[in-house]
């Protein structure tokens, strides 16, 4: 298969779809890879290690979505990345789309076929290609909201670890999964004094048999949430209904009630956000303020860790596409229901029901495709 990887353009994203590495595995198996020139220069990998990696090296990203079968890519498509796709073309990459009605026409609009990274499902019931991403942005989302909590930053000037003779700082976290559970950690790190938040007794049952004493857990109700939230420095909004719109558990009446110069990072931006008040933000200017509370709602925040993230990332989604360029898509998916559940558009239908259901379509059961 002749597979394409353009380089990232979405706000200082540096990830690339493939790494050398990869690409060597893909050679190997009998593949053809074309990379836009300097995709990999931000996680410190050269045209002449793709080239030594056996790939050939295009000059435009047009050139890719002209030529390539199978497009690999980390981030949603933009517009002017869309508007390439072709029919009878395979876009294997990270695609939101609940929340992203525009970029969900334009898929539609293209007939091409694009599978979710997000949406790939596993045996334990985990979400084994968003895991690795989920794991950078929970780690980062401590490290992002004690600098918020910074005065200088609009936070309130508290340090998570506290010192010797004064509290740490509180620490809520809403959502104890794969970016709960990496974000509670490292605050437990810190010395911050850390409550997990979720609706899955069994997840909460984990992390207390994990953690132990160190770590309190609380069940999600309505009450629990707004209490803890009232009383918090930082807040991480963590929640994920696989493929849907994020639930608002805060509204902008609560927020109101929380504390001057508290923070929230809402991690689940990039499936609309658990903050009414919750609007994706960039890397360039990843804080605003409402109501004296600092939001930091990135969207690609391992994008900041490009190196790390890629490596983790390539990881997790090279067997997939390996069984996608040596099997097709329709034959990878026949064999592997749980690649089927990342199948979220084909040939101009929605094929991903939550999608379906949130944004208005009419649903295709994707079984009905392979
Ligand atoms: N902004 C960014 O750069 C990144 C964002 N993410 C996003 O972070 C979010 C979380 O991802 P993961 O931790 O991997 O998901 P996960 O599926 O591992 O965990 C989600 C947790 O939320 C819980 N939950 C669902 N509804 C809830 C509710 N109403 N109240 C309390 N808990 C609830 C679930 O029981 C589950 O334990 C996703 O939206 C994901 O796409 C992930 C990586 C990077
Ligand atoms: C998961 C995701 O949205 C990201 O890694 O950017
Ligand atoms: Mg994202």
């Amino acid at each position: 298969m002749l597979i394409g990887v353009p380089k990232e353009i979405k706000n200082h994203e540096y990830r690339v779809g493939l790494t050398p590495s990869s690409v060597r595995e893909m050679v190997h198996h009998g593949h053809e890879v074309l990379v836009e020139t300097n995709a990999g220069g931000g996680i410190g990998c050269s045209n002449e290690d793709y080239e030594k990696a056996g790939a050939k090296i295009v000059g435009t990203a047009a050139e890719i979505f002209d030529r390539a079968e199978m497009i690999i890519k980390v981030k949603e498509p933009q517009k002017v990345e869309y508007e390439q796709l072709s029919k009878d073309q395979l876009l294997f990459t990270y695609l939101h789309l609940a929340p992203d009605p525009a970029q969900t026409e334009g898929l539609v609009k293209s007939g091409a076929t694009c599978i979710a990274y997000e949406t790939i499902t596993d045996a334990q019931g985990g979400l084994p290609l968003l895991a690795p991403m989920s794991e950078v942005a929970g780690r980062m989302s401590i490290q992002v909201g004690a600098a918020a909590l910074q005065k200088a930053n609009g936070g309130r000037g508290v340090l998570l670890g506290g010192v010797p003779g004064v509290q740490p700082g509180k620490v809520v976290v809403i959502g104890g999964g794969v970016v709960g559970t990496n974000a509670a950690r490292m605050a437990m790190g810190l010395g911050a004094d850390v409550t997990v938040l979720d609706r899955s007794l069994k997840r909460l049952a984990y992390l207390d048999d994990v953690y132990g004493p160190r770590l309190k857990t609380q069940y999600a109700s309505v009450d629990a949430t707004e209490e803890l939230v009232y009383e918090a420095d930082l807040v991480v909004g963590a929640v994920l209904v696989p493929g849907a719109a994020a639930p608002k558990l805060i509204s902008k009446d609560q927020l109101s009630s929380m504390k001057r110069g508290s923070v929230i990072v809402d991690v689940a931006i990039d499936q609309g956000g658990c903050f009414e008040t919750s609007k994706a933000t960039t890397h360039q200017d990843p804080t605003y303020i409402v109501d004296d509370v600092v939001h930091y709602c990135v969207a690609n925040m391992p994008g900041a860790v490009a190196r790390t993230s890629t490596f983790a990332l390539n990881h997790a989604t090279l067997p997939f596409a390996l069984a996608l360029a040596n099997k097709g898509w329709q034959k990878a998916c026949a064999d592997d229901a749980h690649l089927l559940n990342g199948l979220n558009v084909h040939n101009g239908r929605v094929t991903y029901k939550a999608v379906a259901d949130d944004l208005g379509y009419d649903y295709l059961d994707p079984t009905s495709l392979v």
